[in-house]
This record gives C-alpha cells, structure tokens and sequence, in this order.
C-alpha cells in the first residue's frame, strides 16, 4: 500500500490486467493532502498527454464529497477518454475493508432474528451501492446427486473445526440431525457465469443473509476473483437486517410464497408479503414479469423502447430496490435507442445503466464495463462532433452553422459529463 501516499509522478499505477479495464488504463493514487492541486494539475496537464485518464481513489471521493460507496471509484474523463472505469486494486482492497466496518468494528453481526432463525443485521448505515461483504466460497458444486455426494464427502473430511461451522449453517431439509446434504441444499447459492450446469456455493457468511421480498441488498457473483459480492441496494439504517432475495421478485405473492415453501421451507412476513392490500403490489410485480420476458422476445426496437420504460416506472412505483433489473432494462433500452438513433433517451439508459451496474455489481464487474462505455461513448461522440465542426469552421469561418453546430456539441458534451459526475454523485438519492 505504499503506492497510496507517493508522489504525483511515480505514483501513476498501470493496470496489469487489460480486462480489468476493458481495453487498458491508468490509475493514480495519492494522498488527500494534495489532492486539490494534484487535481488540477491532472486535469490540465496528464489529461492531454495521456489521452485518457481514470482516478480513483478514496480521498478524491472525499474531496468531492461523493458519498461513501463512491470512494471506491471516482471517474474522471478527459476528452478522449476510452476507459472511464479503472480499478484501483490495491486502494479499494484496504478501502473496502475499511469501509465495510462500523463503529463497533463490524458491518454487520449474525444474530438471532424473529421468526428467520440467525440473520445479517447493520451494524453501520449502508449506502446504496456500498460493499456489504465479500466471501469466497468454501465448496462449490451443480445440484446433481453425483456432485451432492461428492461434497458431502469433501465436507464430512473437512478439518474439525471448519466442519463444525458447516455444521452450525441452517439445514431446513432433515428433521432430527442436521446432514450435509440439507445443510447444501438450504444454503446453496447460484453462482451465475452463465454456465449451463447452474453451479452453486456454499459460504459460511453470505448463507446467513435472509431473504426479503423488498430486500435492501443484493448478491453478484465474481467469476475470475471466484467470490461473491454483497452490496447494499438502498440506504440501510444500523439496526436493520440485511436481506437477499432469494428468487425472482417480479411474481405476484402467491407464487413466491410458494417457491420460497418448496425450495427452502419458511412462509416469508416481509412487509411486502404482509400488506393488507397486496393486489395493487401483485399487479406490478406480475405486469413486471411477463414485460421483462417481452424484452426478450420484442422484435422492433419501437417496441423495446416502449417496454424498457415501462418497466424503469415500474420497478420505482413498486419501490423494488434491487438494481439488477433496472440493469437489465438499460440494456435493452440502449441498445433499442441507438438502434433508432435516438441520441436523447440512448445517454439516459447508459448512464441509468452504469448508475444500477454500480450498485448491484460494483465498479470493478465485468456487467459494469459495458455500461460505463456506453455511458463514455455519448462523451466520445460528442467529443467527435465538436472536433469536426471545429475543423469545418476554421475552413468555413463564415460558417455559422459549423460554429454554432460546434457550441451546441460542445454544450451538450458537458452537459453529459456533468450529469454524469452528477448522477455518481447522486445514487443515494436514485
Ligand atoms: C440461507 S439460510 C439463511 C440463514 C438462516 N436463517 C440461518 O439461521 O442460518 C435459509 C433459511 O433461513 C430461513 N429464512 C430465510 N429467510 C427467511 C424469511 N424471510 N423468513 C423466515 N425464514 C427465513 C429459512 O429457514 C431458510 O431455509
């Protein structure tokens, strides 16, 4: 960590891995005594020689006051940016473990919660997009008999105390003795890198977290780091149990009590379960559901706009916290926008896109990459624009058209840059 506090010029960090960059980059590290006029001297002078640059350390976030889960990442873009997310490996590591404690020198606590067994309850307030915890797991395997056993025997020779923490994990499957095989199947989780073969984990935190119909955090899977992420989804309170959903939110009640009886053996009393109404709660979450399979089964981009929307009304009318699905809408809803060359709405979705990104993958996933270039691509654009009708005007000075052609590039280049230092700066409030 010495790097952290070196000087300006000798603390530029090549990042060794490409494709933690998507395509190369360049992170700085330095010291929050110096940081204003490090600052400015970055924007004025590295910027051009570099070609592109990308900060991100913890005191800069502190230095634009950018809220907690930001200190991770702060994103600068000069004008010929081609790599707006870097990840600063070694600053975020002390970081996140910093950050990740509370007053009492934990985030959370496991404690015994009413009527869910032991749970993940907040030891410190959580923003949205904040590193709750990051585990790797203990044994991974695929829910065929032939794997299940394979585990089971790998568990049963574990060293004592270890088995005895597996052993301790909640088993909602056998009556009397706890076994291996109840103890997997109640706590297995989908680790998702799209194999077909839906292999699961088992970790001795992450399995403690509850689930909730309106759960405040979230789960992403780190295929090559092999851990699993959880990250606050809203803002969480000290004192508030930090929950997961364990399945597809977007189904009316009924169906999702009765997947949560099947597959891990409890009623769910989120408040969202108790409503006394829950029909007006039913109707979003099913109208939620079937508009989210139409994204994929659209066949004009029109369409797919129209849908991708909807479904962003929807998700904040339903106050669905998890931003995994608004992802998901950005995706389709950029991708339909550029397809209709709508170069209004197509920034939104990018920038909405990399907003949800962050906060349920975090900055260094790879679901965040494609995002963030979509939301430097608007910049890089603009960037193009404003140098060619600077051109044309410099050739054509009585080309007002050029000219004002170029302002108005130009302006609206800013204006995207600045909404998006904005909009980092504003998850909390998102
Ligand atoms: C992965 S474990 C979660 C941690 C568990 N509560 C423990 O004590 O270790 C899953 C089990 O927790 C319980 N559980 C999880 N969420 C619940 C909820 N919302 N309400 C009631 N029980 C819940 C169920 O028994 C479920 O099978």
């Amino acid at each position: 960590m010495a790097q952290r506090f070196v000087s300006l010029r000798s603390s530029w960090h090549r990042v060794r891995d490409s494709s933690d960059l998507n395509g190369g980059g360049i992170v700085k590290l330095c010291s929050a005594r110096k940081l204003p006029n490090e600052l400015k001297q970055l924007r004025k002078q590295e910027a051009r020689a570099i070609g592109g640059y990308c900060l991100l350390l913890p005191a800069i976030a502190k230095f634009m006051s950018l809220s907690q889960w930001t200190q991770k990442i702060c994103v600068f873009c000069a004008q010929r940016v081609k790599t707006p997310v870097a990840v600063a490996e070694a600053a975020s590591k002390e970081q996140d473990a910093a950050s990740v404690r509370g007053r009492k020198g934990k985030a959370f606590e496991i404690v015994e919660v009413e009527g869910s067994g032991l749970g993940a309850v907040a030891c410190k307030d959580f923003h949205p997009g904040e590193l709750v915890l990051t585990e790797e797991p203990l044994c991974k395997f695929e829910s065929s008999d032939a794997s299940l056993r394979m585990v089971e025997r790998k568990c049963a020779n574990l060293p004592d105390d270890l088995r005895k923490k597996v052993l301790s994990l909640e088993d909602s499957f056998s009556f009397d003795t706890k076994t291996f095989r109840g103890i997997l199947e109640t706590n297995g989780m989908v680790c998702e890198s799209g194999s077909d073969s839906d292999p699961k984990a088992l970790f001795l935190e992450v399995s403690r977290f509850n689930h909730s119909c309106n759960a405040n955090c979230d789960y992403s899977w780190r295929d090559r780091q092999n851990c699993m992420d959880i990250y606050a989804q809203t803002i969480i309170r000290a004192g508030e149990e930090l929950c997961i959903p364990y399945i597809d939110l977007r189904e009316p009640r009924q169906v999702r009590q009765q997947l949560l009886k099947e597959n891990w053996r409890f009623r769910c009393r989120c408040e969202v379960c108790c409503l006394k109404d829950f029909s007006e709660s039913d109707r979003r979450r099913l109208r939620l559901g079937e508009l989210s399979a139409l994204l994929y089964s659209s066949r004009t981009s029109g369409r797919t706009l129209r849908i991708a929307k909807k479904l962003l009304k929807l998700y904040n009318d339903e106050h669905i916290s998890a931003q995994s699905y608004k992802l998901e809408a950005c995706k389709f809803g950029y991708r339909a926008s550029l397809d209709l060359n709508d170069n209004e709405i197509a920034p939104r979705f990018a920038q909405l896109g990399l907003k949800s990104a962050m906060i349920c993958h975090g900055p260094e996933h790879e679901e965040t990459q494609a995002p963030a270039v979509w939301a430097s691509n608007g910049l890089c654009a603009s960037t193009a624009s404003i140098v060619l009708s600077s051109v044309l005007s410099i050739f054509f000075p009585l080309n007002s058209i050029g000219f004002l052609g170029s302002l108005d590039a130009h302006v609206r280049s800013e204006t995207l840059f600045f909404r998006t230092c904005i909009s980092l700066r504003g998850f909390a409030i998102f």
